[in-house]
This record gives C-alpha cells, structure tokens and sequence, in this order.
C-alpha cells in the first residue's frame, strides 16, 4: 500500500543549525500517529515542512504520491493538507461561524466578476460553504457559541474552533499542533474524542504533534519520536512505551536507568 505521507532523508538548516536531520518515516491513509520529542528536537520544523511553510534542505516529502517539492506552498490546503498551529492562529474579531469559514477558501472557484454579482457558481459555493460550516459546527458540539467572537472564548474553545477551521479545508491529512496543551483533564478527553471521530467518521488521517503524553499513548497507531532533529525510534506506543533510547531521551540518562519510568509518567521532563 501506498502511505498517504512518505518522507525520506528529509532535513532543514537554520543558518548552520540542523533542526531536522534526515527523517524518514511514512504515515498510511487512516491512522492517527503522533511526532513526540523533548523542546527543540525538531517537531514544529518538520510540521512546517510537510505544511508547505518551510522548504528541506533536503530530503523528498510525497503526498498521495505527490513530490511536494513541485507543489506551491499556496496550493498544500487544496491538495489535502490542513493544519492546526501550536499558537492560536484565529481572527480574534471575528466570530465562531466566520473563522471556519475562512478555512473553506481553498474551495472557492468563483471568478471575480461571479463574485462581484454574486450570481451563479459563487451563490452556489456559498451556499455549499455555509452548509459544511454548519455541519462542522455540528460535529464539534460548538452550536452555542457559533455567533460569539472568538476573543471572548476560553481557550479550549478556542482551539475547538480552529480546529474547525482545518477541518474547513477537507484535507486528508490533517496536522494538529500541541492540540491540548494548557487544557484541563475534561478538555483533553474531548479533543482526545473527537480526534478519534475525525479518524473514524470523517475518514482524515492524522498527523499529530504532542507533549501530553496520555493522549499519544491512548490514541496514536503509531508514534515518531525526534531527539536533536533526528529520528531515534519510531513504532506503536506499546513500542515507543519502553523504548531505551525514547527513555534516554526524555530522562536524559542511561537506558538501563531510565527503564524504571515509563514515557506516560514523563510528560513533565518533556515539557521541562
Ligand atoms: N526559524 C528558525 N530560525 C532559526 N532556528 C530555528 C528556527 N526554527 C526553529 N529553529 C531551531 O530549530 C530547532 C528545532 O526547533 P523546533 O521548533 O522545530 O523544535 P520543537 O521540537 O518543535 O520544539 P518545541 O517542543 O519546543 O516546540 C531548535 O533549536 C530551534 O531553536
């Protein structure tokens, strides 16, 4: 089988630093796999990469058997490639409904002259736009706020609607950045469901980066894990669980010490 995302050798240098040294892993359409990794270790570059912000040094990167090499960055959404940012990246002002809208104008195909008349295909693709916002709204259980201003949400709400946003874009491949950091328990679980669902009913592979170690454990099929830009284990969390140099990386000690801890219970050195 084809992998829905393949990546080979793939590297990036800021000015003499290598962030990402040549990592090469695959990731199959339907899975939910997690990118982990101690602060620094290249995570957020590599993400960058596969969502057309940064060009490798080296290395190839294919999607659906696409060189994204030969994909303008503007075009990554329209192929399939959405994301979420480690940051909030919404319009403050604007409110629940008009952000994920927004995430549908990769979608658009009305010239500007249908647009000024707003006749024929572009009343057709509003409509069609406004109808997923609405299903998308739907999903995420987030009807009660479709009309508050993004601003005054808590920031579990927040993320819950840029998650919309992505989803907006129907990828294939959706890329979540930290999804629940600085979320409470209760917050978590429901990011951690609808991750699931997303996988499950809407079809999306997922691609995610992440420090809560509960949530990669419990949810990932597979998991990455990065140290100093490399690829230093790859495998299932049962896997990666026990992993000497997984272990050594995040404790920072040897392999035989570190195996007394397992990775669940690391969250903290990670984030540290
Ligand atoms: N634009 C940049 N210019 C220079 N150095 C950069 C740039 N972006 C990242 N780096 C460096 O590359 C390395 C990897 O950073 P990156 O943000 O990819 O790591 P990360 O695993 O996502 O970390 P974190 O978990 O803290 O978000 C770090 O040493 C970082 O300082």
């Amino acid at each position: 089988m084809t992998p829905l995302l393949h990546l080979q050798s793939v590297s990036k240098q800021f000015r003499g630093l290598t962030a990402v040294s040549e990592v090469g892993f695959d990731v199959n359409a339907g899975e939910i796999c997690s990118v982990i990794g101690p602060n620094g270790a290249g995570k957020t570059t590599l993400f960058n990469m596969i969502s057309g912000v940064l060009r490798p040094n080296a290395g190839t990167i294919t999607f659906g058997g696409q060189d994204l090499a030969r994909v303008k960055p503007s075009r990554f959404a329209a192929i399939g490639i959405g994301r979420t940012f480690q940051n909030l990246a919404l319009f403050k002002h604007g409110t629940v409904v008009e952000n994920i809208l927004v995430g549908r104008h990769v979608h658009l195909r009305s010239s500007v002259l249908e647009a000024a008349w707003f006749f024929g295909r572009t009343r057709r693709e509003e409509i069609a736009a406004r109808q997923r916002v609405e299903e998308i709204i739907d999903f995420l259980e987030i009807e009660h706020i479709r009309d508050a201003v993004v601003g005054t949400l808590s920031y579990g709400q927040q993320k819950r609607v840029e998650l919309g946003r992505a989803l907006a874009c129907e990828p294939k491949l959706l890329l979540l950045d930290e999804m629940v950091s600085g979320m409470n328990l209760e917050e978590t679980e429901d990011i951690a469901r609808f991750i699931l669902d997303i996988r499950d009913e809407l079809g999306i592979t997922v691609l995610m980066i992440e420090h809560d170690m509960r949530i990669v454990m419990d949810i990932s099929d597979r998991v990455q894990v990065l140290n100093f830009g490399r690829r230093i284990a790859g495998g299932t969390p049962a896997e990666i669980r026990n992993d000497p140099a997984v272990l050594d990386a995040y404790l920072g000690r040897s392999a035989g010490q570190a195996q007394a801890q397992p990775v669940e219970q690391q969250g903290a050195a990670a984030d540290a």
